[in-house]
């Protein structure tokens, strides 16, 4: 059966917008605005330039979606092998970065997408997306632990020697209450957006192409950054409203992305140089009681004021803290258990992360709650000198005064593949 067109167009309308549409949205005031015009959407008037229009790079030495300025909207999902099959896990991984070469581009999945395909078999793109920009979507994947060793520590997919020294299992923390239900898994992936849909989109198709061979451990919605990874980006709010990322490490902070986000040769293993290892920690937020501290109890609590996100020792969001500062009692202006003074590299042996985490709410509780929170994400190199040692100082009631009001649900630790050339695909070097 020859492909057919059922758009009307020859062409899907996201193939159309990818095709035609970006280079008429550059044209800036003389083009005018593109999006839709092809399928008889409304349009937007003239001049107005989409910035979610220029996709963003799919291939480079690290993957895309870690030192990315952070998009708005966050949609993270772990899958477990459904099959044991070393070669499904390699056409797996295969055919997840050719859907992801094309969906981060703002095309549809396959070579006839949604709409152009045969009427008498399933689309090979779900749709959702048809019409809409890129939107600055990224696609990143990690493995688990579990993808090369089972629980009783037989060697999976025949990865012998392939396991990372450092893909331990996170050791439990203080006042964790974890639900295995939502933590872990054997490939975790992490798609941002500016447009949930297209975030969305992603990962329904990375679970559709799985079939057979992947499925879905558990997922996360987030909307709202709650980390600034560049300069160029304004600082956002967690649902404490508070300002979340001013002492994250930034893309322009050339040296703090070496020296802590990715893993270099020395660090081994072979596969992993130039790759990352992800954090992932859902954190449930007692928003309702958080509500009812004063504010100088909660800025007491974080270390820093909340109109500004200036240190309680002083000056405007990105001052120093200054921890020897004192007020007229000789009290630390900036509290000893503060989330900030222990979250510090100061307290933690130099220590520093890239927070990439974003706000939640799952709807409520039934009580009157908001089931919220944040869904903690953060890459670095080396887990147990950097997560790890700094979660410890955090942990537990005696430690930060934050432990009050929240509580950790879910946990994963995934170490992320370097990036792909034009022809490569995920984690390729790790069959090599
Ligand atoms: C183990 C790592 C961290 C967890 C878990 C964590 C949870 C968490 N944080 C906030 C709110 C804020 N965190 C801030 C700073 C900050 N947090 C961490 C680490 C973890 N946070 C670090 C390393 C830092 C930077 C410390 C520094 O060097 O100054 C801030 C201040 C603004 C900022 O610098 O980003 C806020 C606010 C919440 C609400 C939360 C759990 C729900
Ligand atoms: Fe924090």
């Amino acid at each position: 059966m020859t492909a057919q067109d059922h758009s009307g167009s020859g062409l899907s309308r996201r193939k159309l917008l990818g095709a035609a549409g970006v280079g008429a949205l550059a044209v800036g005031a003389g083009g005018g605005y593109a999006v839709g015009q092809a399928s008889g959407e409304p349009k937007a008037p003239a001049g107005v330039v989409d910035p979610d229009a220029a996709p963003i790079p799919f291939e480079g030495a690290h993957q895309a979606g870690i030192v990315t300025p952070s998009q708005d909207r966050l949609y993270f999902a772990t899958f477990d092998m459904t099959s044991d099959k070393r070669e499904d896990l390699i056409s797996l991984l295969k055919d997840w970065t050719a859907a992801a070469r094309q969906m981060t581009q703002g095309n549809d999945v396959g070579d006839f997408g949604a709409v152009s395909g045969s009427p008498y078999a399933p689309p090979e793109d779900t749709g959702e997306a048809l019409g809409l920009p890129p939107s600055g979507l990224t696609l990143t994947i990690g493995f688990g632990r579990s993808l090369f060793v089972d629980d009783k520590g037989r060697t999976r997919f025949g990865l012998e020697g392939r396991l990372p020294d450092r893909l331990k299992n996170l050791p439990s923390f203080a006042g964790d209450r974890l639900d295995q239900a939502i933590s872990d898994g054997d490939i975790a992936v992490q798609a941002c957006a500016n447009d949930p849909q297209v975030a969305v989109h992603a990962v329904r198709n990375f679970a559709r192409i799985a079939f057979g061979r992947a499925s879905v451990r558990y997922s996360q919605m987030g909307f709202g950054r709650t980390s600034s990874t560049s300069t160029a980006q304004v600082t956002a709010r967690n649902l404490f409203g508070f300002k979340d990322g001013t002492a994250n490490i930034k893309v322009e902070d050339a040296k703090d992305v070496d020296d802590f986000v990715w893993v270099h040769e020395d660090d081994g293993p072979a596969w992993l140089v130039g790759g990352s290892y992800l954090v992932s920690r859902k954190i449930d937020m007692r928003i309702e009681i958080w509500d009812r501290e004063p504010l100088e109890g909660q800025e007491a609590i974080i270390g820093r004021t909340k109109g500004s996100g200036g240190p309680r020792s002083g000056g405007d969001e990105f001052a120093d803290l200054d921890f020897d500062a004192k007020d007229e009692t000789g009290k630390p202006l900036i509290d000893t258990k503060s989330h900030v003074r222990l979250a510090h590299p100061d307290a933690n042996n130099g220590a520093k992360l890239l927070r990439r985490g974003y706000n939640f709410v799952d709807g409520s509780n039934g009580l009157g709650q908001l089931s919220a929170g944040l869904f903690f994400i953060a890459y670095q190199r080396d887990p147990e000198k950097q997560f790890v040692q700094i979660q410890r100082s955090l942990a537990g009631l005696q430690n930060d005064t934050l432990n009050e009001y929240i509580v950790h649900v879910g946990s994963g630790l995934f170490a992320c593949p370097p990036g792909v050339g034009t022809t490569g695909y995920w984690g390729e070097k790790l069959f090599a």
